[in-house]
């Protein structure tokens, strides 16, 4: 009461006075704090609330060449140490499932409670147990030959579909590649996840044309992909959004309820989607064979259509299954075809490096249908997209958080401590790599790539799991183009267009494709 009439009875002036010491004693007693914390390593000074705002490819390597290999960004109130070297993420990157101190990628949260996925999946599952096994599902699926040799049919099949879009709209025609590729790899990953065809390639090409003879259920499926496309977006909404501003601010508060409410119908869907396929494969004869969808195999798993099951294995939950299909779609999409969109800009730039590419899909693959076992062959396709990653990685920063204290390079760190493996300053540390600007495929030729020093696909336990996969469809689209098509870009003077946030973004590249003359 007292403090209210107080209040009341103040003027404009003390009251702005109050507020202004306020301000002073809070900034005042942050510095303080931040200059006397415990265990300090360099990094930028921050701006009290905000903190450093980090998440930016360039940033981070610029705070790398200034601080050294291992420095301190704070994010809201929340310290963030980044690591540059990899021998100092060793301890990060660890292989094993059993004993391993940075088990996950976030500490408890919230927003991702929310959305139910720290219990369930595998990207943000914080429970071991869970986690453990659902990964191990993924592992066999995912690195299955039947599954990849799937895949390759299956980029097949999408790629003639492109083709035929891109010749209806004329050869002059510019392509945007990222908008394609993106549509591509929904369509991909849906139909390798569903068996199910979304046709968000077939959805674009009526944006550009005036033709009403395509067949096929537009409106549903687009509503679909948009909800998977939200779905991305609110995983990076809700994780990084907390709690205070989802209620405090009405605009952030209304942002997270209509998220909430396209999930909610999304679950459904999807849920409708593996209770249907449920249905198909109990009425599907033992004998029979089942396709080689996710969705199909994830189901099958460890019951006695499973040839490999183990005899006191479990099966997988409704809700595991939904979350992981959630996970490889999302894993599986963005990366992909923005790492491919890539390839295609240094490929573009590089003449030379394009000829022996060119001559070797002639040797290898000739005018033969691809294969999974010929793309295993293309060892210099598969160094370009190295190098590419090297340069310009899709993933540019891992995370990671500590169980349990630990020490790296004589610094001691507590328990939740927040990690940010910064991926482009371990490839172009000159501790690992010679004339590290250079673009030199040649550099990946014979050589394995174990270690922490090559790291586009994460490493240690969350290595990524669709790694084979990827660099199979990407060898496949690079083969399936360059075969029989002249790749230019329209502007061979920009830079590479990209936003960079976890996944870098490839924000526009524009390509003009004519038929093949000669190499
Ligand atoms: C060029 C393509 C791809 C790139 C660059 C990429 C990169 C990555 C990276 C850097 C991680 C984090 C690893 C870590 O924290 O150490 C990751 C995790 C993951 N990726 Fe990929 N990925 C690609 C394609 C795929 C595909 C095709 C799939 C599935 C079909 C997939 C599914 C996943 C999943 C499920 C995880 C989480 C693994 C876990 O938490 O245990 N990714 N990926």
């Amino acid at each position: 009461m007292a403090i209210l009439s107080l209040i009341e009875n103040i003027d404009f002036l003390n009251l702005l006075v109050l507020v202004g010491f306020g301000i002073v004693t809070y900034v005042a007693q942050f510095y303080i704090s931040y200059f006397t914390r415990k265990n300090p390593l360099p990094g930028p000074v921050p701006w009290p609330i905000i903190g450093v705002w980090e998440n930016d490819m360039a940033m981070a390597n610029k705070f790398q060449e200034k601080y050294g290999d291992i420095w301190e960004v704070w994010k809201w109130s929340e310290r963030h140490v980044w690591i540059g070297r990899a021998d100092l993420a060793t301890k990060l990157l660890n292989p094993s499932y059993s004993n391993n101190n940075f088990p996950f990628r976030t500490t408890e949260n919230e927003g991702l409670d929310l959305m139910d996925m720290t219990s369930k999946g595998v990207v943000f599952n914080l429970d071991w147990n869970s986690w453990n096994f659902n990964r191990s599902c993924v592992n066999r699926i995912l690195m299955s030959p039947k599954f990849l040799r799937q895949s390759v049919v299956c980029t097949q099949n999408l790629f003639t579909e492109m083709e035929k879009y891109w010749l209806s709209l004329g050869l002059d025609n510019e392509i945007d590649l990222v908008q394609w590729m993106m549509r591509f790899m929904i369509d991909s990953t849906l139909i390798m996840t569903t068996n199910k065809n979304f046709h968000a390639l077939a959805n674009y090409y009526d944006t550009f044309s005036t033709s009403e003879c395509l067949n096929h259920p537009l409106k549903d499926s687009e509503r679909f992909v948009t909800a998977i496309r939200t779905h991305f977006m609110a995983c990076i909404f809700f994780k990084d959004t907390p709690k205070y501003k989802r209620r405090l601010f009405p605009n952030v508060r209304r942002q997270a309820k209509k998220f909430l409410e396209e999930l909610a119908w999304l679950n459904r869907e999807v849920l409708k989607i593996i209770r249907e396929r449920k249905q198909e494969i109990d009425r599907t004869s033992s004998e029979a064979e089942l396709s080689s969808d996710l969705l199909t195999m994830l189901l099958t798993l460890n019951t006695f259509r499973d040839l490999n099951r183990e005899s006191d294995a479990r099966q997988i939950s409704e809700d595991d299954v939904r979350a992981i299909t959630y996970d490889i779609i999302g894993g599986g999409s963005d990366t992909t075809s923005n790492s491919f969109c890539y390839v295609i800009y240094y490929l573009s730039h590089y003449h030379e490096v394009r000829k022996t590419m060119l001559k070797e899909l002639e040797t290898v693959l000739g005018n033969d249908q691809i294969t999974y076992e010929k793309l295993q062959k293309l060892h210099y396709c598969d160094a370009i997209i190295k190098e590419v990653f090297r340069l310009m990685p899709t993933v540019s920063v891992l995370f990671r958080v500590n169980a349990k204290p630990d020490e790296i390079d004589g610094h001691h760190f507590e328990s939740s401590t927040t990690f940010m493996i910064n991926v482009p300053g371990i490839h172009t540390h000159s501790t690992y790599w010679d004339n590290p600007q250079k673009f030199d495929p040649q550099r990946f030729m014979g050589k394995t790539t174990e270690g922490n020093n090559f790291i586009p696909f994460g490493g240690g336990s969350r290595i990524c799991p669709g790694k084979q996969l990827s660099m199979l469809q990407m060898k496949a689209l690079i083969a399936l183009l360059y075969r029989k098509y002249d790749v230019e870009l329209v502007d061979m003077n920009a830079p590479i267009k990209y936003c960079s946030t976890t996944v870098n973004h490839c924000s526009e590249l524009v390509i003009k494709i004519k038929l093949r003359s000669e190499i």
